[in-house]
């Protein structure tokens, strides 16, 4: 899975690209070769064939999860070794073929399986819902790591309050509550689909009980309002769409073909969804709370400089996490001083402070 991932982050930061999108939309590939009686192994080296000759990143990863999928197992190297031999059934070769002509119109292979693995659940996944990546396991290893270490993040029923701004599928509220099983998350997004995909997969994992998942975009005047009912939050999480707008272009074709575009694009300099988010923070957080976001390598710097300007928010930067390449990527951002003249027993106080549009 880790492999796949890392492949992932190659393909947001645009290798792999070969030209627009176009072409793969509308491709569709028929296999000319007689495939009856081929075993899984040769199935793996065939379809490796076709994608690297059709320019398909990850080529041999990309077969291997498609074989294993159709024979019922997540990797290839964990099927029974006696599949890897024995001839496919003609409906297993079809099904293998449909989905890797998929594959071949760059869809990602999350989308193609239809699930995905994060911090060890298995997660529904649906297009236009954005795919988790292997980074986002580091943020939600580094939030871990602050409540086990800091005892006072603990709300009023034994376990962190936490609101996730752009749930998505739901990995980082999910992952969150099944590894701290006294917390409580409040999970919003804008996108309808991924509302639609959160509630599914918190069925799917049986705890929607623990979860209240809301449509909100989180930039429109007034969305603070939404909280009032649930006082103020311990931690705050998010992945937010951070990709500076005019690199968008550049994005690789599964993404931009296949991925909602609000998902990503963060605007001029990727802070357009994170500024209203720190300005609802500063609100929200209860004294000392934190706030724990993914960003572009660039966003330290300027989200250090933003908070500075606006000594208002009573919002630190107070440590940064550079993710498995090296690239500075995670902020832990924390509210000093109490929130704005409302004591936790009068919450809600004065309406939170603006962001100029
Ligand atoms: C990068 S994705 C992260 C999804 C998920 N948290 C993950 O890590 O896999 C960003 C999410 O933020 C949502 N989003 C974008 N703008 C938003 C806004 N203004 N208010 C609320 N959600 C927003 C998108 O719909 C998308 O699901």
């Amino acid at each position: 899975m880790k492999l796949w991932g890392r492949m992932l982050w190659a393909l947001l930061s645009g290798s792999g690209k070969r030209g627009g999108t176009r072409g793969w939309a509308s491709s569709s590939w028929r296999p000319h070769l007689p495939l009856a009686g081929l075993s899984a192994t040769e199935l793996v080296s065939h379809w490796t064939a076709v994608f690297e000759k059709r320019g398909i990143p990850e080529a041999r990863e990309s077969s291997e999860y498609i074989v294993a999928h159709v024979l019922g197992a997540k990797t290839f190297q964990s099927l029974r070794p006696v599949l890897w031999t024995q001839p496919l059934t003609p409906w297993q070769l079809q099904c293998i073929e449909e989905l890797s002509s998929r594959r071949l119109q760059r869809m990602p292979v999350q989308y193609i399986l239809g699930e995905w693995d994060f911090q060890g659940l298995s997660l529904k996944m649906a297009p236009p819902v954005f795919i988790p990546r292997p980074e986002t396991e580091e943020l939600v290893e580094w939030v871990l790591e602050e409540v086990t270490q800091r005892s006072h993040v603990v709300g009023a029923q034994g376990g962190p309050l936490i609101l996730e701004v752009g749930c998505g599928s739901g990995a980082i509220s999910f992952s969150l509550l099944s590894q701290l099983p006294q917390s409580r998350v409040i999970a919003v997004d804008k996108g309808e689909a991924a509302i639609c995909l959160t509630h599914e997969n918190a069925q799917r994992l049986q705890l929607q009980d623990r979860i209240r998942i809301m449509p909100l975009d989180v930039t429109l005047e007034g969305s603070w309002a939404h909280f009032v009912p649930w006082g103020p939050m311990d931690l705050i999480v998010s992945n937010p769409p951070y990709v500076f707008h005019q690199d968008m272009e550049q994005l690789a074709p599964e993404i931009r073909s296949y991925e909602d575009p609000a998902a990503l694009d963060g605007g001029e300099e990727g802070m357009d969804v994170i500024t209203h988010i720190l300005a609802l923070a500063s609100w929200l957080l209860k004294d000392s709370g934190s706030i724990f976001l993914e960003v572009d390598p660039r966003h330290p710097e300027l989200i250090g400089s933003w908070l500075q300007s606006r000594p208002d928010l009573s919002l630190d930067l107070v440590a940064v996490r550079r993710d498995f390449c090296g690239r500075p990527r995670f902020l832990h951002i924390q509210r000093s001083g109490p929130q704005h003249g409302c004591p936790t027993d009068a919450w809600p106080g004065p309406q939170p402070p603006r962001v100029p549009g």
